[in-house]
């Protein structure tokens, strides 16, 4: 099987890079990536793709040159990142690239009938409408690679989606589980950055911290299957064991389990429907308890957010992501402060008006719009 990695230098990216190390059959078509080129060409060398497409158009072309020796085809710019997701060879792509930057290389791949396994939540986020209908369409199966959407998946397995009374979309609580806002108000970037469970790329990690990431995942799902929003529970579950569970109409719960490690949801994206045995660290049942408890919607109001968008419906959740995407860069940077996040993106929401059923240019446009606006609040 010929697989794209969108977003190989990433966190995701490395870990599914592993997983088709140690498994047969599987090998690197393609590889994508923004800038950093000096991991790219150690990737390139090791796994010998025949495309690689980086979105910085400088940094193509360098790679390029350090790549000259090899009949490795460094491609660049957007068209670069789709031709390596999209192209005849490829059988199925892993979406791993950050944000809504992944949307295009992500539908280009829907379109060209791909297999998608799908890490970019911000695709469906922003354009989950689009794409599942894009995925119908073309008869294609989208393989969620979020643990999540992976846990969920698993436990639906062949039940009729009709007979899925609740999903309880499980959350850490991030690492101010039970913080009040007081305690929020002076928390650095280093401190949102330690996740008290998983080991992932700065950005999901602020949105674990605000708990949007909570939010943008209870959008994810309800686009993945097709699903009423009051279905969905969010429940805290800090020791992230149970990565999510489904009750099904009369009354059985099945729940996925595993240990923190995201090369298992990679892993069965990749050997749907079948599994791949591996040796990865396995879940030590005797030394865990698993414990519950609601989600604290006020201390956490981005959570609250993303689900009044997801109500509303139309291009609010594109907005809530994109001011999303940009309050976590200006947290990061030092500009504005942990619980600016969820007031910015609010105050956009408020300036918005809502478009029903976007294009895919629309979302596009709403998408900058909301980055622009975001930006203004920001430099005031
Ligand atoms: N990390 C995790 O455990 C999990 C992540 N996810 C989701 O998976 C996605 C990736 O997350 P994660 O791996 O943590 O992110 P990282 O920040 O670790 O990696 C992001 C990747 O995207 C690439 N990238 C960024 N912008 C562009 C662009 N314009 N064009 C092409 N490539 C680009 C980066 O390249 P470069 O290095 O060159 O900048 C890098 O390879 C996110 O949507 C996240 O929500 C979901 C569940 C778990
Ligand atoms: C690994 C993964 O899927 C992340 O989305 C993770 O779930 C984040 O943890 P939180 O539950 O803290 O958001
Ligand atoms: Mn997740």
């Amino acid at each position: 099987m010929n697989i794209a990695i969108l977003g190989s230098t990433g966190s995701v990216g490395k870990q599914a890079l592993e997983v088709i190390e140690k498994a047969k059959h599987l090998s690197v078509y393609s590889l994508v990536a923004n800038r950093n080129i000096a991991l790219v060409e150690e990737q390139a060398r090791k796994f010998k793709p025949k495309v690689v497409g980086i979105y910085d158009e400088k940094s193509a072309l360098e790679l390029k040159h350090r790549l000259a020796d090899t009949d490795i085809k460094v491609l660049g710019g957007e068209s670069g990142v789709v031709y390596a997701a999209s192209c005849e060879d490829v059988d199925t792509v892993l979406s791993a690239i950050v944000g809504t930057a992944g949307l295009i290389p992500t539908y280009s791949a829907v379109k060209a009938n791909k297999k998608v396994a799908l890490a970019n939540k911000e695709t469906l986020v922003t354009a989950g409408h689009l794409i599942m209908e894009l995925a119908k369409q073309t008869d294609n199966v989208i393989l969620p690679v979020d643990s999540e959407h992976s846990a969920i998946f698993q436990a639906i397995g062949n039940n009729e989606i009709d007979s899925v009374e609740k999903i309880y979309l499980t959350a850490s609580g991030g690492p101010f589980r039970g913080k009040t806002k007081e305690d929020l108000a002076t928390i650095t970037p280093k401190d949102a950055l330690k996740h008290p469970n998983w080991s992932m790329g700065n950005k999901i990690s602020i949105d674990s911290a605000t708990l949007i990431n909570k939010g943008l995942e209870v959008i994810e799902a309800k686009w993945l299957f097709d699903i009423d929003l009051n279905k969905i529970e969010v429940v805290v579950h800090p020791q992230s064991i149970i990565h999510s569970a489904v009750e099904f109409s009369d009354g059985n719960i099945i729940a996925q389990m595993g240990p923190s490690d995201m090369r298992m949801a990679i892993s069965y994206a990749f050997s749907y429907p079948s599994r791949f045995k591996n040796n990865f660290k396995r879940l030590d049942l005797f030394s865990q308890s698993l414990t519950f408890e609601r989600p604290d919607y006020e201390t956490f109001d981005g959570l609250s957010l993303c689900i009044d968008a997801i109500k509303t419906g139309g291009s609010n959740p594109a907005v809530l992501n994109a001011a999303n995407e940009v309050c976590v860069e200006s947290f990061l940077s030092g500009k504005i402060s942990f619980t600016d996040i969820s007031k910015i993106i609010g105050t956009v929401l408020s300036k918005h008006k809502t478009i029903y059923a976007p294009s895919l240019n629309e979302v596009l446009e709403v998408d900058s719009w909301a980055r622009e606006c975001t930006l203004g609040i920001i430099k005031g």
